[in-house]
């Protein structure tokens, strides 16, 4: 039996499956594996019984990957499961910042009481005019599986689409309609937009990206929506731009302290996945990563290992060694396996910036002593014996 340690509520109506095989313990010194989404892991050790940790979702900044992968715990998350939900909030939020939807909404109901509201309504909606988004420009900063779909909808919707991400993967930019402009420089994105969205992870190069000299590039009046992490627009720098202006509105799915005390804005509760399909889709995605991990060694979809397959685990063994990326590891575990005369049916090395994978099966169980010889390598991390 293989133990699950949940964190956070997975699908809002509890249902997570493993199937048979698995069960879910309270205990974390008990799991071999966790399954989570935006808790924050900073500053937390997980007990050596966890192997892996999968993130039902995209972004990865509450959990410190490099660490954990030192002590040879995978982490891995759920590319693309809940961007269809983000591009739906985010064309909700490109509509309500342009139509007075909500300040219309909100005069009704003030006047609830109102014998005459029909006639009255139609005195009131010249307050509420607003933009049409045909036409107008907007930019859309990082073109990942959020970022392309948001861009693609708005040529869709006929606006003119700009997009910055100087790291776009080849699939990404297959899956970009042909009408939207790639530009070079955040700065040349920003100039003369009257919208911008922003869809990067936070990380060293992102945080405070959206500052003072970037927003004054956008025309006055202009709409940012940041439905990707907080971390990632200067928040003084908004405030000022909505006070002076340059400005109308800030939509957000972050309710930090200062955020709520600003004018004009549309928050929301991180709610950018929160779609019961959105749900569904990270953790099936996330308990198929965990599935194969736990039982065959493969990995798929991590943020700190390389990926690496060998199907499903059919010999009589199969060993995994999780290990730094240096010179000279395939000898040293070729030796060691020479030395206990196992035969090697197939090997993989794989490696991911500082950290690597090699995984091997063999003819017969490998003796204990030649596992704890592999351990005792100096760049190994963990060695785990699935089989
Ligand atoms: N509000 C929500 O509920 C919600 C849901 C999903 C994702 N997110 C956030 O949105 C982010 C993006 O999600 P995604 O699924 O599109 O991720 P993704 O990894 O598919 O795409 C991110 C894109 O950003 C690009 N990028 C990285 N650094 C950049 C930089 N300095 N400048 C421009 N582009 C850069 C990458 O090349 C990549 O194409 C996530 O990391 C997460 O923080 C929020
Ligand atoms: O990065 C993500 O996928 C989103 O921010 C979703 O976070 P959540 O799982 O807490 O809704």
């Amino acid at each position: 039996m293989r133990h699950i340690k949940t964190i956070d509520d997975i699908t809002k109506d509890g249902k997570v499956e493993f199937g048979d095989g698995y069960d879910f313990v309270e205990n974390t010194e008990e799991a071999d594996a966790i399954l989570m989404r935006s808790t924050d892991l900073h500053g937390y050790e997980p007990p050596s019984s966890i192997r892996a940790i999968a993130r039902c979702g995209a972004g990865v900044n509450n959990i410190p990957t490099d660490e954990y992968a030192k002590r040879g715990v995978v982490v891995f998350n759920s590319p693309g499961a809940n961007s269809n939900a983000v591009k739906e909030l985010v064309i909700a939020m490109l509509i309500l910042s342009s139509r007075g939807v909500v300040q219309s909404m909100k005069w009704v109901r003030a006047h609830a009481d109102d014998p005459n509201i029909l006639v009255d309504a139609e005195k009131a909606k010249k307050a509420f005019v607003g933009r049409e988004l045909k036409g107008k420009r907007i930019g859309v900063v990082g073109l990942g599986n959020v970022g392309s779909k948001v861009a693609n909808a708005c040529v869709d919707l006929g606006m003119q689409v700009y997009g910055y991400d100087p790291f776009i993967s080849v699939e990404h930019a297959w899956a970009l309609s042909r009408d939207v402009q790639r530009v070079g420089t955040l700065e040349d994105l920003c100039r003369g937009c009257d919208y911008l969205t922003v869809h990067v992870p936070s990380k060293a190069d992102t945080i405070g990206m959206i500052d003072a000299d970037v927003l004054g590039l956008l025309n006055p009046g202009a709409v940012l929506i940041n439905y990707a992490r907080e971390t990632i627009v200067d928040e003084d720098a908004v405030d000022a731009a909505l006070q002076g202006g340059r400005l109308s509105w800030f939509a957000t799915d972050f309710a930090t302290p200062k955020t709520v005390a600003m004018p004009n804005t549309f928050i929301t509760t991180h709610s950018g996945a929160g779609t019961g399909e959105a749900e569904a889709n990270c953790a099936d995605m996330a308990i198929s990563e965990l599935k194969d991990y736990l039982e065959n060694g493969n990995i798929a979809n991590s943020v700190n290992y390389p990926a690496c397959s060998m199907g499903k685990a059919r010999a009589a063994s199969r060993v995994a060694c999780l290990h730094a990326n240096v010179p000279n590891m395939i000898g040293q575990i070729t030796a060691i396996l020479a030395k206990d005369n196992a035969n090697v049916q197939r090997m993989v090395n794989e490696s991911a910036g500082e950290n690597a994978y090699t995984m091997f099966d063999t003819d017969e169980h490998l003796e204990d002593s030649t596992i704890d010889a592999l351990k005792a390598i100096p760049a190994v991390y963990r060695v785990r014996v699935i089989k």
